[in-house]
Parts: structure tokens; sequence; C-alpha cells
């Protein structure tokens, strides 16, 4: 089998096509372009990389971009400042905290001080209470990329077993939320780190989605022939980037996901997709 790829990357770039449309006309509507804030707290080089990416992507597409970059040892009270500032910039659409934020400060209370309706990636407490109850709310950017990946490709959804590995909170946990509504109808099963039988789960799955950030984890024999398989992990190495699935399973799959070049362009196309969001529902176009 050769499997067939969930290109992440073009998709990526059609989406970012579209919305480039849409903040034209927003911009003319606003009189400005709509904003994304980052929040970016220390100087980790893979949280500056994502960081550095998500302004390219704004510029590529007519969004201005704030950012606020704060130093490894920065307080609590000075970055629920930032927070405070951001709610208040008629300027910033949308924002992020890129996460993890450093050990010493409090992520939970940073991500509650959040206006959830400027909430660009979909994990401020509110909306992921939405998004459990069914009520419309800013979807977390890594489920919704996997979802329109997926989509955009024709795998089938509707009664599909899926197979999620990984119990994130940015991940793991949502993508069972947007996959069991009705309009996806799939059953989703999470795998964790203290699931018996791990292979057994896997092997049952038409869709398996690796979130566990372990190198090379799901290999071809665990795989059921045909599957679509969708890396999303990353772990840094000092051979690079290295995803959660081995390199064998596209010998087994019928879709790959692959890392670089799957899911990861995707999350980053559909925190502009919130942002885009986020303001046709300032002028109320949505
Ligand atoms: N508040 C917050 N929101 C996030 O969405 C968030 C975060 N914090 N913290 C870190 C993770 C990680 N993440 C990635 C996004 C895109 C790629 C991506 O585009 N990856 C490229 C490769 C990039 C590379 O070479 O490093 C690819 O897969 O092709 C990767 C990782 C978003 N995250």
């Amino acid at each position: 089998m050769n499997a067939q790829l969930l290109d992440g990357k073009a998709t990526a770039a059609e989406i970012r096509r579209d919305l480039a449309e849409r903040v034209a006309k927003l911009s003319a509507t606003l009189g400005r372009p709509p904003g994304l804030g980052t929040v970016l707290v220390g100087d980790d080089p893979g949280s500056r990389a994502y960081v550095a990416g998500k302004h390219r992507d704004c510029a590529q597409v007519g969004i201005a971009s704030i950012r606020r970059d704060l130093p490894a040892d920065a307080s609590q009270q000075q970055v629920e400042e930032t927070i405070d500032e951001l709610n208040a910039d008629p300027a910033c659409t949308g924002y992020i905290v890129q996460l993890p934020l450093p050990r010493h400060l409090d992520a939970g209370a940073v991500l509650e001080r959040m206006d959830p309706a400027k909430d660009a990636d979909g994990l401020h407490p509110v909306n992921l209470g939405r998004l459990t109850l069914g009520v419309e709310a800013p979807l977390p950017c890594t489920p919704r990329g996997i979802v329109e990946l997926l989509r955009r490709h024709e795998v089938p959804l509707a009664g599909a077993r899926v197979c999620v590995i990984g119990r994130g909170v940015t991940v793991g946990r949502p993508i069972g939320l947007l996959l069991t509504r009705r309009s996806e109808n799939s059953t989703v099963t999470l795998c964790h780190t203290g699931t018996k039988g791990l292979a057994w789960h896997v092997r049952e799955a038409d869709i398996v989605i690796a979130a566990a950030g372990s190198p090379g984890l799901v290999t071809k024999d665990m795989l059921r022939p045909g599957a679509a398989v969708l890396d999303v992990g990353i772990t840094r190495t000092d051979q690079g980037l290295v995803g959660d699935i081995h390199p064998d399973a596209a010998e087994v799959a019928g879709w790959l996901a692959p890392m670089p070049g799957g899911v990861g362009p995707m999350t980053r196309a559909m925190l502009l997709a919130n942002v885009v969001e986020a303001a046709e529902r300032t002028v109320g176009a949505v």
C-alpha cells in the first residue's frame, strides 16, 4: 500500500488564500485589518520559532501582528497586565498565549484572564465549556485543523473508529469533542500512558491520531491496513524533529498526515481562521 498524502502544507496554503479575501473585505469594513496578538514568555527556541511562523502567516493574509515578548523571569502580575492590555486593545481581534509558560507562572490563571471573545486558540475554559455543550465558540486550532484536513481529503468520518493517543489539553482531549458531533459522527477512543493494550486499540481504528509526544510510538505492525494515520507528535532531537508515527507506517496506511507538512501547518491556518471569524463576529457578518 502506498499511503495517500494528507498534505497539510498545500491545504493550509489554500485556506490562507480564502482567508486573505475575507481579510480584505473586513479591513475595508472595519477601517483597519483584524489583528492577532501573541504573548511569548521566555526564550525557548521552539516557542520563538512558532510565534515567528504565526506572524509570517499573518503578514501573508493581511492580518496585523501584535507581539508581546516578556522575559523568562516575568512575574504573574506582568503577564496578567499584558493580558489586560490585549483585552482592552481594539486593534487586537484575537490573541494567543504561547504555551507552555515558564513553570513559576500559573498558566490556568493567565488563560482565565483572557477575554473569551478574543481567544484565538479556543483554549479558554469558557470556550472549552461551550465546545462541550455544543454552543458556538472558537475551536481549538489543532483539532479543527485535523477535522478540516480529513474532510478536504474525503476521509470517511461517519461511523469511523478513531483512536486518539495522548490526553493533552490542546489536542487529545478536545479532538474527541469535535469528532463525536453529529456532523462528524465518529466514535472516538482516547488512549494515554495508562492504557492497557495500546496496540489492540490502534489496530481497531480506521483513523489514528498520534499526539503523545513519544517518538516513533506507532509502528506499521500496529495498524489496520488502509487506516488514516495522522502524526501530531513533535519531539526535538539532535537529529531534528521526530514524530509519533514510525516512518514504516506509510507502507500500510491508506492516508498519512506526516510531520512535518501535515497537521502543523493546518493548526496555524486555523488560528488565522479563528481571528478572521472573531473579526467577522464584531461586524455582525457571521
Ligand atoms: N497557545 C498555544 N497555541 C498553540 O497552537 C501552540 C502552543 N501554544 N504551543 C506549542 C504548540 C505547538 N504548535 C505547533 C504549530 C504549528 C507547527 C508547525 O507548523 N509545524 C511544521 C514544522 C515546524 C518546524 O519545523 O518546527 C510542520 O509540522 O510542518 C508545529 C507546532 C502550536 N502550539
